[in-house]
């Protein structure tokens, strides 16, 4: 196998970052640092990956990479000075202290730079996986359409919408004990392979799992179905008759078998939101525009935005695009006219008590079909928010703020986080992962304090707004709300808190993925929090996050663990098998 020569290298001493010689080559203006201590299986792509992954970065502060299978060492090459102080920063502080045997050293010779593959960022890197799937998504024989298609929209959005609800329950509270077995499973394995010890606080229980499953939180009836405030319709066509569809999914994404079908029969959705499809629809067939083919990457329709309160009776409607040169300027204000003309005009309104306050076009060039924050939006009536309530708290929500989905069995969570947390005049809330900040807002008329963070900034100022819509119940100058992410912010935020000697309570609800290492980190050795709630929509990604809570103090976790007391189930989501998790943690001091 070809291999590289080990260049000639000196070794930068971690402890003394500022004496690092840069090693500029004067001639090529290219800078480079070579890694050794790497794995040798990895090649360029999957060492790339495996620093984006493993330390959740955004980008890698790098212009090329060189590694070849085998070796146990890679080259770095940098734009500039600037760049290659920050990866040396990163490094140090990052990498090294989790990747001991990992090193940076200086390169003493000259490279050709363009031996080097050029690194990608992460929005590149998914669109490089995605365009592969498309290609691999090309073979499907029939027969693998026709058994994709035996299974309905129902049984896909919907997995339990044959059961009665007491059995839905069951299941869900079964599916909770499981999770919390998982615990206990990869404590049992920690302990045995890593060196780990079984927490002090650790109970014995003959069920092997770390604390009770109190309850499930159930849905009022009258909520069961039509729960939803939220939803997320998909244009397509049909697999049965071609028909151009305003739905749900149907097929499998992985084998590029993608059709939509109707969303009638679909239990946790309003007859109002299944109205503005079918009106979506109708316009998109007199358009002649053919809907978003992900294969093709071609088309201009792709998805309904609909989002109504039941408690203020507005409505939001946001219609997803193409950004790109699907339609002409003629074509676009046609469109956008009969868009206000469907769902803003008074006719329109007359027939229904519910009002659309807002309406919009969101322009996307996502490969998925999807769109985010940063996607341009053109507002086409009514202002960039619709209102909700939760308890007598108003809520305003754009288009690409959370906020959950279920408001009868949310409140019904806020009640138990409120008793849980005991909060009092002493007591600063830090809700992280705030969206439109909710919680926070609802628990915050007895706190010293309620700080908020959320990368969404349109949610942050959502949340400043919110506090703003309530003044007459809550006091603003209570609540500060930052936007960024909380692996960021946090740090800096607990410091500036510790140092006022006040009582913290956290509650954390991340998204699925869980929540960072750094934000782990600073919950764990933040003094003065003591209790913490942990709201979470997958709790398999909440069991992990508990181990760098919860077990034992070592080394690498210097501060107390926290105890879990009681896991809580919140049936927010009726028909599905998801289920919301609540974990209320106490600090257990030795
Ligand atoms: C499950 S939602 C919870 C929202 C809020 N607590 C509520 O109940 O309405 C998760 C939130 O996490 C935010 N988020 C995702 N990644 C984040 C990060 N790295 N830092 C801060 N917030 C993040 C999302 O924008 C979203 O608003």
């Amino acid at each position: 196998m070809e291999s590289i020569q080990q260049p000639e290298v000196i070794q930068i001493k971690p402890e003394e970052p500022n004496q690092i010689v840069q090693s500029e080559s004067k001639h090529f203006k290219e800078y480079y640092l070579c890694l050794t201590g790497a794995q040798p299986h990895m090649i360029e792509k999957d060492l790339v990956k495996f620093f984006m992954k493993n330390f959740n970065l955004e980008d890698l502060p790098l212009k090329g990479i060189m590694k070849k299978r085998g070796n146990n060492f890679a080259f770095f090459l940098f734009q500039d000075q600037e760049q290659m102080t920050k990866f040396k920063e990163l490094f140090l502080c990052e990498i090294m202290p989790k990747m001991p045997k990992m090193r940076l050293k200086e390169v003493s010779k000259k490279m050709n730079a363009r031996e080097f593959r050029p690194v990608k960022d992460r929005e590149e890197m998914k669109e490089e996986s995605e365009r592969k799937k498309e290609k691999q998504m090309q073979n499907v024989t029939k027969e693998e359409i026709e058994e994709e298609m035996k299974i309905s929209v129902e049984d896909r959005v919907t997995p339990y919408h044959n059961l009665e609800y007491k059995d839905q329950i069951k299941k869900k509270e079964q599916q909770l004990i499981d999770v919390l077995r998982s615990f206990d499973e990869q404590l049992k394995k920690d302990i045995k392979k890593n060196n780990e010890v079984k927490p002090k606080w650790y109970p014995e229980t003959e069920q092997n799992i770390p604390c009770p499953l109190s309850e499930i939180i159930e849905c009022d009836e009258d909520y069961i179905n039509e729960y939803r405030n939220k939803v997320e319709f998909t244009v397509g066509r049909r697999y049965e008759d071609n028909e151009i569809c305003v739905g749900f999914n149907k097929g499998n994404m992985n084998k590029g078998i993608l059709y939509v079908d109707y969303p009638d029969t679909i239990k946790p959705i309003s007859k109002n939101s299944i109205r503005a499809a079918k009106q979506l629809e109708k316009i998109i067939k007199e358009s002649q525009i053919e809907p978003y083919d992900r294969k093709s990457n071609q088309g201009y329709w792709r998805i309904l935005l609909y989002r109504e309160s039941k408690k203020t009776k507005q409505v939001l409607i946001c219609v997803v695009v193409s950004q790109e040169n699907q339609v002409n300027e003629e074509q676009q204000l046609e469109i956008e006219q009969k868009l206000k003309t469907e769902f803003l005009s008074s006719s329109e309104s007359s027939q229904n008590e519910y009002k659309t306050v807002s309406l919009s076009m969101i322009f996307s060039n996502e490969i998925s079909g999807g769109y985010k924050e940063t996607d341009r939006v053109k507002l086409l009536g009514g202002q960039d928010y619709y209102e909700e309530k939760l308890f007598d708290f108003n809520f305003r929500v754009s288009p690409f703020a959370f906020f959950q989905v279920n408001t009868n069995v949310f409140e019904k969570m806020l009640r138990l986080i409120e008793y849980f947390t005991q909060i009092n005049e002493n007591t600063v809330v830090l809700d992280i992962c705030c969206g439109t900040g909710a919680i926070g807002i609802c628990l915050s008329q007895k706190a010293r304090k309620v700080i908020g963070v959320d990368i969404v900034e349109s949610a942050i100022e959502n949340a400043k707004a919110n506090v703003q819509l309530n003044k007459d119940v809550i006091n603003p100058d209570k609540c500060e709300y930052y936007a960024g992410r909380a692996e960021e912010v946090l740090p800096n935020l607990v410091k500036d808190q510790q140092a006022l000697g006040l009582q913290i309570i956290g509650i954390v609800d991340p998204p699925r993925s869980g929540l960072h290492k750094d934000v782990l980190k600073a919950l764990r050795t933040c003094k003065g929090l003591d209790r913490l709630v942990y709201v979470s929509c997958n709790p398999q990604s909440q069991m992990k996050d508990l181990q760098c809570l919860c077990y034992e103090t070592s080394k690498k976790r210097k501060a107390p663990p926290f105890k879990p007391l009681q896991c809580i189930g919140a049936d927010l989501f009726p028909h599905t098998n998801h289920i919301e998790s609540i974990v209320l943690l106490e600090r257990f001091y030795d």
